[in-house]
């Protein structure tokens, strides 16, 4: 059941303030996971069209800009899939060139017109997108210098990747009017008001998912308003290792824990000493024993053996501090939901926060992908994020720069 709708705050122009009918340069964040090599469907496809589909229906030609993965990981891969998903959302043509900003691009954004939609290959894949630099460094780089005289307008609908400073998000604006989409300020409002949200009762945080590095500086920082937190997922097993259980080790050639606990076993430490008691641990972690689950209790744990969700216990034990909760904040999965044996604990503490009146707020661009997966419904969470890193920033407080730049170009007008 949702309970609050949050109030808008943002101080940026948005595709309200657009004229029909022009040529636009859209940077979406399709950033999604790949399975053998082929891209899967998340909820960020869904949300984007909806912008897209608006676009087209005020008679603007649409070129899209958007990355996937990071050099050197098998993530990284080009936009072609991702075209065809976005497609199919959109129920019409969407055009794909595997160029950015060379010779065959600028063709094919000559070729486009009012209506028409075109997905530009990934932004990662052009040298000056990645090195995070200043704003006005990314606009002076030859891949915004030459695109921007190509369109009338851009416009950032890529919330979720709002707080990298690289060129496709952060250069345009320096250089050309700019506006936000649909997601961008849907996700904007609900993730800021959060901050200036006061809670009668218990506010709960459930963090789980793999990149423990992004929701340790989250303890310390939302501190003040968080009663417990209930940690899984690697960054849980971390904490584990740093209470004295055999968990959270690199095993079977995953590439989790040892790089994160190398660089951060001394904030794990001191985090898990000074909120000890708002900190909640699994009792319980759930491995594949001959292609079935079973599970251990902590005290069982065998370090060679890869954990894969959160036990029975522990999930009973979380469900029942959300159902007793005023609000709930999530990031990241308690397990590997992907796999349906591993997916009770994210499952079952999904379903209580949906079944109370809590204020809820579920983040993470794979994380939310469990709600359509295991028939939950959007619409009984207050706001369902499909941003991960910008989602924790904002709910620290932290600016976002690709924000930053859209409320600079609205005051520079
Ligand atoms: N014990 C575990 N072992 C391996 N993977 C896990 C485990 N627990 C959770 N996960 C994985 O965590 C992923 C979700 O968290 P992750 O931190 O990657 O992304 P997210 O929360 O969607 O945010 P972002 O948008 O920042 O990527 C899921 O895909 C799930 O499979
Ligand atoms: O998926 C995300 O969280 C965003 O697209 C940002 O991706 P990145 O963490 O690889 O910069």
């Amino acid at each position: 059941m949702t309970t609050t709708t949050p109030t808008p705050t943002s101080t940026f122009r948005t595709i309200d303030d657009l004229e029909s009918g022009q040529q636009l340069l859209v940077r979406l964040d399709l950033n999604a996971p790949v399975e053998d090599g082929e891209v899967q469907d998340n909820r960020r496809f869904a949300r984007h069209a909806e912008t897209v589909a608006e676009l087209l229906a005020d008679d603007h030609a649409v070129a899209l800009l958007a990355h996937q993965g990071r050099p050197g990981r098998d993530t990284f891969v080009s936009l072609e899939g991702h075209a065809d998903i976005l497609a199919d959302h959109l129920g019409g043509e969407v055009a794909f060139v595997d160029d950015t900003f060379g010779e065959d691009a600028l063709e094919a954004i000559d070729d486009l017109e009012s209506g028409e939609v075109l997905l530009l290959e990934n932004t990662r894949m052009c040298d000056e997108e990645l090195p995070e630099e200043d704003p006005d460094v990314k606009a002076d780089t030859e891949f915004v210098r030459t695109l921007a005289p190509e369109f009338d307008a851009y416009v950032n609908d890529a919330y979720s990747a709002a707080h990298r400073s690289h060129a496709s998000l952060v250069g345009f604006p320096r250089v050309m009017d700019a506006y936000a989409g649909r997601v961008m300020e849907a996700e904007y409002t609900a993730n800021s008001a959060i901050q200036e949200r006061e809670f009668d009762g218990p506010v709960t945080m459930v963090l789980g998912g793999t990149k423990a590095e992004d929701l340790i500086p989250v303890i310390e920082e939302v501190d003040d308003t968080v009663d417990r937190f209930c940690l899984g997922g690697i960054v849980g097993e971390l904490f584990l290792r740093a209470d004295g259980y055999d968990v959270g080790y690199d095993v079977e050639g995953t590439e989790f824990f040892d790089h994160q606990w190398d660089d951060h076993q001394e904030t794990i430490e001191r985090v898990l000493e000074e909120y000890g008691d708002r900190l909640h641990l699994a009792s319980d972690l759930a491995y594949d024993a001959d292609g079935e689950r079973a599970e251990h209790a902590v005290q069982d744990i065998e370090k060679e053996t890869s954990y894969l969700d959160v036990g029975s216990e522990t999930a009973d034990e979380y469900a029942d501090l959300v159902a007793e909760s005023e609000a709930v904040f999530v990031k990241g999965a308690l397990g590997v939901f992907e796999d349906e044996r591993f997916a009770d604990g994210t499952v079952e503490v999904l379903s209580a926060i949906a079944d109370t009146d809590c204020f809820s707020v579920i983040g993470g661009g794979d994380t939310s992908r469990a709600i359509p997966m295991y028939d939950l419904e959007e619409t009984d969470f207050s706001h369902v994020s499909v941003a991960g890193g910008a989602y924790v920033r904002a709910l620290t407080g932290e600016g976002l720069v690709g924000v930053e730049v859209l409320e600079a170009a609205a005051d520079s007008e």
